[in-house]
């Protein structure tokens, strides 16, 4: 029989390394994997699928053991009030290394927390989907983690009482460098591999794209699981809401980075810099898929033109520094696109409620763990202090606890950091801001302002490094390049040459300034974009507000732990395994959980939620054991003499919920008395009338007839004519409404939807109209199971699925979001026509019961569709509503309008009569395409002739 071990650590009698480290791998091997450490939860990677997390698990453990879904549960409870406290934000914060399980615990706890307030709304679908699509443009393989995020979020989910109205993104510090530059062993952001493997050979030639391996930028073989992965990405797109042409401009933005990146450059005998010939078909087709001018595009690589004193003045680049252009092209694009998708994901999944509105959040942090490579740059000094500030947060309330550990957290980022004016990041920006300052000069400041301070070494060597003690470790750092990516600027014609580009995404996005925690702001920019390092940690909208946030709710920590570097299931490294507790101060946190207690309320809101309820429960408390009445008599008093001293261990927290629980029964009990009072006195009065009126002095004969017989029949009868009154004017309100509504949605089906429906004049014979519920049911009531109908639905926009189950038959919802998609309620996969719906539920059953459509219920009439179908036919079966246009342009040049015009004249020629968003691309671009390909045939050519194979 498998050893029974501690849930959780605190409770260990042996508090010593190795006693913890027992504990831990004997969990392991049992797949114990979760851990308390009071209300922290240790979670270690199994690396492996276990069967934890399916769907009866979640529902039946109400109090589970140690449990990421049990976080979820506190957290939501708390944040509805229903715990020791009264309603507060919390935020939940998930920490470890690079690998740990970080973004899987993030996405486990949204999707329970999902499950706790089901409303069967399309919206959870939607907060669920955004995970995977900021996966597929945030992530990439490492060689810590196959599915890295390279960027942080904290994710807030908004709720009003029990359901959730809205969600919000927030990212942190992406990692634009890796769409250029990826070291050994590691691959581009994921969403270039998707694409090039799952997008159809018609699309690539609409955008231009060649085979993979042509690429500079991502250089991997596709394998056919990113196929389904690019679908993928595109329903996501699709069930948050992304319209058709944007998610077009975002492929062919994708598209011009890919060519971008294929640029190569070339010195001439006479030194003076060209694009290679290889790669002059790139510089086309990225000007193509770009939207911009071929001639402009080449300016803005190989020369920066700056204006003094009214007089333009161009210096041409040498070849690095065309090489640098093209990159920061490249990531300023990417950069920004990411941001794109953020602020779009917020604009949709905006709660859609009164502003006067109080919502509570719950909100959830994953940032990148603390990473220590062979060669750390600029952004794992970034990450690394991102993770220190979260230390100190977490140190920080844990030694509230205990005021002896108090000063054995220093606050690294505070002193060697943030100090101004001799913080590393005030230097960073001071020198950033010399135009002729090096990287070299940064470090020289560093060596001369720190080389006494404790964290920090100086290291002699003629690269440019140096090194910091973190809590978690030393690291070493590599300066070169630092101030450029500090700098991280456009130069104004270049930002000139895209904001007039044909695609409108483009635009927008170079148009718009970044705000200081890198979000996206379509505004109008100032000549130069910066988002440097100390506009990050300094201003009210950075990570430090995060912070703030953090502090003003109730924080849930989960430290995730990583088992063995081989990413292997069943092993466990003891030696990693005691650091990261070591460096994550979890040694420290155990003793102080021990000693201690974890709940730390402000006075006041202790002694409003409990001293005072206690005073009022005090009757009810009388009932309880004599034991738990003498721990809550010296609670209180304890509370009263000193502040500090009272805070709550948990089984003091649950007798005081109890307490609670006890009033709230007895203010229940008591107003039901009231209630029954109050009524019973109400009868008493009536009666009391009733008898004075039997004491008026009429002739009795007279009196009897008039009570017994004539007034109650007058009062009914003027009852009944004012009942028949009512009802009418009613019927008429309720007839009236339900014809708008009737005619209202037969507008919008003829508008909207006929076109779409429509095949050859007539409707697919499982499309039966506007007919009732009840007619549906009779129309299924004989046919096999499986068997179904799409109706329109009579009082709202939309259709109805009806479908003959087992038992009975149901009605699933259809709803067509604002970009046209259709999704059936609760489901996660849109489609972009309704036939397209049905024929995916043949294949993939509905849930909950899978149900799948096997038999479409043809139509009855002899005319093929019936009468309620007719009607919604316009005249001549030619169904012709406007048709959809492309999004309009605030700016758009001459040149984008010829553009567009050509497009327009394309859709004209689709047979389908579909208005499938196009692309803003040059024609050239299929020009360039074939240029590319023609040389690429040369070069293979010779190289095999170089072989000898011909
Ligand atoms: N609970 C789990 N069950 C099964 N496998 C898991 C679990 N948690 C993590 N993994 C595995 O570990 C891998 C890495 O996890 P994850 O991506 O969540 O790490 P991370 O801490 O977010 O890393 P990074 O900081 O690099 O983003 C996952 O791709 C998955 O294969």
């Amino acid at each position: 029989m498998e050893e029974k071990l501690p849930e959780d650590l605190a409770n260990l009698s042996e508090l010593d390394e190795k006693s913890l480290l027992e504990v831990l791998t004997g969990r392991f091997t049992q797949n114990l994997i979760y851990t308390y450490i009071g209300d922290i939860l240790v979670a270690i990677n199994p690396f492996k699928y276990l069967s934890i997390y399916v769907k009866e698990v979640s529902v039946s453990l109400k109090s589970l053991p140690p449990h990421i879904f049990a976080v979820a549960d506190r957290a939501y409870q708390s944040m509805l009030g229903h715990l020791a406290t009264g309603p507060k934000n919390q935020c939940i914060v998930i920490s470890g290394e690079s690998g740990a399980g970080k973004t899987e615990s993030t996405k486990l706890l949204l999707r329970h927390i999902m499950e706790l307030c089901k409303a069967n709304s399309q919206l959870e679908q939607q907060i669920l989907q955004v995970n995977p699509l900021l996966e597929a443009f945030g992530n990439a393989q490492t060689v810590m983690n196959d599915n890295s995020s390279r960027f942080g979020k904290y994710i807030q989910l908004r709720f009003q009482n029990s359901s959730v109205k809205g969600a919000k993104i927030n990212e942190y510090l992406l990692e634009k460098s890796r769409v250029v530059h990826q070291d050994e062993g590691e691959q581009n952001f994921h969403i270039f591999y998707f694409m090039l493997a799952g997008i159809s050979t018609e699309d690539k030639e609409i955008y231009g794209l060649l085979d993979p391996t042509r690429y500079r930028f991502g250089k991997e073989d596709m394998v056919q699981a990113w196929r389904l992965k690019y679908a993928e990405v595109c329903n996501a797109m699709d069930m948050v809401g992304f319209e058709e042409q944007e998610k077009v401009d975002m492929m062919t933005i994708l598209a011009g980075i890919l060519s971008l990146g294929n640029i190569a450059f070339e010195m001439t005998d006479s030194d003076a810099l060209k694009v290679s010939e290889a790669s002059r078909g790139w510089l086309k087709a990225t000007a193509g898929q770009f939207g911009v001018q071929e001639e402009d595009l080449l300016k803005s690589l190989t020369c920066t033109t700056s204006v003094t004193r009214g007089e333009a003045i161009q210096r041409l680049h040498n070849q690095q520094q065309a090489e640098d252009a093209r990159d920061s092209i490249a990531k300023v694009a990417y950069g920004r696109v990411f941001g794109w998708i953020v602020s779009k994901v917020n604009e949709l999944l905006a709660p859609k409620v009164d502003c006067d509105v109080e919502l509570n959040e719950i909100g959830i942090l994953d940032i990148f763990g603390f990473e220590n490579f062979a060669v750390n740059r600029f952004e794992q000094l970034c990450i690394n202090l991102a993770n220190e500030q979260l230390q100190y947060f977490f140190n920080h309330l844990v030694s509230m606890e205990n005021s002896f550990t108090h000063a054995r957290f220093v606050p690294l980022f505070q002193d060697l950091f943030l100090t101004k004016p001799i913080g590393i990041l005030s230097l960073l920006d001071e020198q950033s801001a010399f135009p002729q300052a090096t990287d070299r000069d940064f470090v020289d400041k560093l060596n001369s302002k720190f080389k006494t301070a404790p964290n920090f070494e100086v290291v002699r060597n003629h690269t440019p490094l140096f090194t910091i003690v973190h809590y978690a470790g030393k690291v070493q750092y590599n300066a070169s390049g630092f101030l450029e990516k500090n700098r991280d600027t456009i130069p104004a014609n270049i930002r000139e040459l895209f904001i007039n580009s044909v695609t409108p995404l483009l635009s927008v996005l170079f148009a718009a300034t970044i705000s200081r925690t890198g979000t996206l702001m379509p505004r109008k920019a100032k000549v130069y974009l910066r988002f440097n390092f100390c506009l990050f940690f300094d201003t009210p909208h950075s990570l430090a507000v995060l912070m703030e946030k953090m502090f003003a709710a109730s924080p849930h920590f989960v430290r995730c732990i990583k088992p063995n570097r081989s990413k292997q299931p069943d092993q466990l490294d003891s030696k990693l395994v005691m650091d990261q507790l070591r460096y994550n101060g979890l040694m420290e946190t155990i003793r102080i959980r021990r000693d201690g207690f974890s709940w730390r309320p402000k006075f006041r809101e202790f002694a409003e939620r409990f001293v005072v309820t206690y005073m009022l429960v005090f009757n009810s408390v009388m009932s309880l054991s004599c034991g738990i009445r003498v721990c809550l008599i010296l609670d209180c008093v304890s509370c009263c003499v000193d502040y500090r001293a009272r805070i709550c261990r948990r089984r003091y927290l649950a007798l005081l919920a109890e307490i609670r629980r006890q009033r709230q029964a007895q203010r229940e009990r008591e107003e039901r008395e009231e209630e029954e009072e109050r009524r019973r006195r109400l009868e008493l009065e009536q009666e009391n009338r009733r008898k004075d009126c039997a004491l008026f002095t009429a002739p009795p004969v007279l009196m009897a007839l008039a009570n017994k017989i004539i007034i109650p029949l007058v009062i009914l009868l003027l009852l009944l004519v004012y009942l028949f009154m009512m009802l009418q004017a009613t019927d008429e309100e309720r007839m009236k409404e339900k014809q708008l509504k009737k005619t209202n949605t037969i507008r919008w089906f003829k508008e909207m939807q006929v076109r779409k429906l429509t095949r050859d004049g007539g409707f697919p014979s499982w499309f039966h109209g506007m007919i009732t519920r009840r007619r549906a049911e009779d129309l299924l009531i004989d046919k096999p199971l499986g068997c179904f109908l799409v109706r329109v639905g009579q009082s709202r926009e939309g259709f109805t699925l009806t479908y003959r189950g087992a038992d009975r038959c149901r009605h699933y919802m259809v709803e067509m979001q604002s970009n046209g998609k259709y999704v059936i309620l609760g489901e996660d996969r849109a489609h972009s026509s309704l036939t397209d719906l049905v024929q995916y539920h043949t294949q993939v059953g509905i849930k909950p019961f899978m149900e799948l459509l096997t038999l479409p219920c043809g139509q009855v009439s002899v005319l093929h569709s019936t009468h309620s179908c007719r009607l919604f036919l316009l005249p001549g079966g030619n169904s012709n509503p406007e048709s959809h246009k492309p999004p309009v342009l605030k700016r758009i040049s001459d040149r984008r309008r010829r553009v567009e015009a050509t497009q327009m004249e394309h859709k004209d020629d689709d047979p389908t009569g579909e208005s499938r968003p196009f692309p803003r691309l040059y024609p050239s671009i299929r020009l360039a395409m074939r240029e590319i390909q023609q040389i690429q045939q040369v070069q293979t050519h010779m190289h095999r002739r170089y072989r000898g194979d011909m």
